[in-house]
């Protein structure tokens, strides 16, 4: 016996079967009278409305049929739900599928079956209305189309109660969502992290959360028991009050703002409190929904933001303060600076004009040696122009070519070491002037270090008066103004010198100690004049007699001297000079173009000095002079040694 086959939608048709209840409920009069009618007007013994579940079928309604159901797998109807139009079996026996059914081949004894499937709104089938009979026979159109109108009145009830079924549904699930929202709100409300709170339009507390009770301090039923109003802060009373009442007028929904909530220890708390007015209360009276969110650390943390902001100001302040103050002063700095400036300017025009009319050279050179300032009596004393000057080597300029080594290794020995002994000092030099001259000049040098450069500046100015100034001094110093012979003074010096040599290059010397004779008379005869010629006179002759070797001196008066000195002088070599001396004196001495002469003669003392005999200057003169007088008081005019 084949088994009808599933139907497509299985699952959906059986689960919509149970919910529609109908499986294994009572009989009921809507469906059996469709039977009954069937039954009547078909003439056929059995009329059937079948539900086919998964393992049977089940007759919500039946007529002449006992058994209440059968197995699915004997069932005609399973084969009849699964075609939309009518399933006609005419004769059982006949047919592949059902010739072997136990309900074809014993109880009930089917020949003929006819079954209009009953549908879903969706049109899952879910049974049939069918008709048996246990003889073979035919069915009309307008049999079938009787047995159809009947199956539509049945798939109508079927409908009614898929709508029913379906309405209830909707309204369970509807519960069920309420119930999962007030779940849901009430879970938000109870856990939320701000307080929440329904008030009543008076100002009592409905309904407030764990949140609103930690945010206050107030046990859940302390606080229910206070008034809305009872939590403000005194001292924030006005704040809000304006919204309350606008909002009580109806003009207003929704309203916000921030305050100190009293907390139940005493301490103040700020909070942000959101009120939203409700109108569809369950009891259609109007309630507030209270958000109340504890912002006191936002508060704090903007009251110290305020406070540092304000400290940030003051500081601010300070320093702009500070700032002018020292804007200020370096105003006046630069005010200073500029006066100091033009002062600097006035003075460096007045020092060039100084330094350019000063009567002294000025030069200046950097650290290479270049020249970089040379000024109008640099050129009148040195010959160059200031143009042929700077930019060139010092040294080549002015410094003789002797002491051009001298003056580089000066220069970099400054610079490495700081060591100069020439600066700061009056030195006196010899300068190359652009004839090449040598010009003796005085010159002081210093050094600067500018910024980070150095710089060496001089002033210079030529000494060559004061030079000869000071040579006349000296020969005057050392010169009897009327023969032009060194004096004592200059003669006891190169004795000093001479005595010296004696010992150290074995060199005699002798002294020639001369006095004329009779020259008072000659005063006396002829006058000042005339003695004064006379001892000019004198004193050429002993230069033209002792030769340029030798060293004549003025003692003073009319004692003259005579040092000669070379090595291996003999007496007799002395002697014979001081002879030559006596008689060049004397020989007579013009006096005037009439003939007139001057009559002297010469006492002369000699003294020697040989290798290894030590006297004093004084000694050595002494003993000349005393042999100088031997021979004056043995006649005069004569020789005589010591
Ligand atoms: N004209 C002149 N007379 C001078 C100068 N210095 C000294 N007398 C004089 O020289 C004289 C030197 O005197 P004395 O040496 O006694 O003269 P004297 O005639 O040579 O005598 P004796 O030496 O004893 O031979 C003095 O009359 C001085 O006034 C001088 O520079 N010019």
């Amino acid at each position: 016996m084949p088994q009808a086959a599933l139907s497509p939608f299985e699952s959906e048709r059986l689960t919509l079967l149970k919910a529609l209840h109908l499986l294994d409920t009572p009989p009921e009069p809507a469906f059996d009278r469709i039977t009954r009618l069937a039954c009547q007007l078909l003439q056929v013994p059995i009329a059937l409305v079948s539900l086919v579940d998964e393992r049977r079928q089940w007759f919500k309604s039946r007529v002449g049929l006992e058994a209440c159901e059968t197995p699915r797998e004997y069932a005609f109807c399973a084969h009849a739900i699964l075609q939309t139009e009518p399933l006609v079996v005419n004769d059982a026996r006949r047919d592949p599928r059902f010739v072997d059914n136990p309900l074809v081949t014993s109880a009930p004894g089917i020949r003929f079956y006819a079954g209009v499937q009953l549908r879903s709104r969706q049109g899952y089938p879910l049974g049939t209305l069918c008709i048996i009979d246990n003889k073979t026979r035919e069915l009309s159109a307008t049999e079938l189309a009787l047995l159809q109108d009947l199956a539509g009145i049945v798939n109508e009830q079927l409908l009614q109660r898929e709508r029913s079924q379906l309405a209830q549904q909707q309204i369970s699930n509807a519960q069920q969502l309420m119930q999962a929202r007030e779940q849901r709100f009430q879970l938000i409300f109870e856990r939320a992290g701000d307080g929440i709170a329904l008030v009543g339009p008076e100002g009592s507390w409905l309904s407030v959360n764990d949140a609103l009770c930690q945010i206050t301090g107030y046990p859940q039923q302390e606080l229910l028991a206070l008034h809305f109003s009872d939590l403000g802060y005194p001292g924030d009373a006005a704040i809000g009050e304006a919204e309350r009442q606008a909002m009580a007028r109806g003009e207003l929904d929704r309203y916000q703002l921030e305050k100190r909530y009293l907390r139940k220890d005493g301490s103040l708390c700020w909070v942000s409190i959101t009120v939203t007015r409700q109108d569809d209360g369950l009891d259609g009276q109007p309630y507030l929904i209270v958000i109340v969110k504890d912002i006191q650390a936002r508060k704090q943390a903007e009251q110290e933001l305020a406070a540092l902001q304000q400290a940030l100001e003051q500081r601010v302040e300070e320093r702009t303060a500070q700032l002018q103050q020292a804007n200020n002063q370096l105003t006046a700095a630069m005010v200073r600076q500029q006066q100091i400036e033009q002062q600097l300017r006035k003075r460096e025009a007045e020092l060039s004009a100084v330094l350019e009319h000063a009567s002294d050279a000025y030069i200046c050179i950097d650290e290479h040696g270049t020249v970089i300032a040379w000024n109008r009596q640099a050129s009148e004393t040195l010959g160059w122009s200031p143009a042929e000057a700077i930019g060139r080597q010092l040294d080549e300029l002015i410094i003789p070519e002797a002491q051009r080594a001298a003056h580089r290794a000066g220069m970099l020995r400054y610079q490495q070491s700081g060591e100069a002994v020439v600066l700061g000092r009056r030195l006196e030099l010899a300068a190359l002037t652009r004839t090449g001259a040598m010009l003796p000049v005085e010159l002081s040098i210093r050094a600067l270090q500018l910024d980070d450069q150095l710089i060496f500046s001089a002033f210079l100015h030529d000494i060559s008066e004061r030079k000869q100034a000071e040579a006349r001094r000296e020969y005057e110093a050392r010169h009897d103004a009327l023969t032009s012979l060194p004096n004592r003074r200059a003669f006891f010096e190169q004795l000093q010198l001479a005595q010296q040599r004696v010992q150290q290059q074995a060199q005699p010397l002798a002294l020639l100690f001369i006095d004329l004779d009779g020259f008072k008379e000659v005063n006396d005869q002829y006058g000042h004049d005339a003695g004064d010629t006379v001892l000019r006179v004198m004193a050429q002759r002993l230069r033209d007699v002792a030769g340029a070797d030798s060293l004549i001196a003025r003692l003073g008066g009319d004692e003259m001297i005579v040092l000669l000195q070379r090595p291996g002088l003999a007496e007799a070599e002395v002697q014979a000079l001081a002879e030559q001396v006596r008689d060049a004196v004397a020989l007579p001495v013009p006096l005037d173009e009439d003939g007139k002469v001057g009559m002297v003669s010469a006492s002369i003392g000699v003294a020697m000095q040989q290798p290894g005999e030590q006297f004093s200057p004084d000694q050595l003169v002494a003993s000349a002079d005393r042999a100088m007088y031997g021979a004056k008081r043995s006649g005069k005019a004569r020789v005589r040694w010591s």
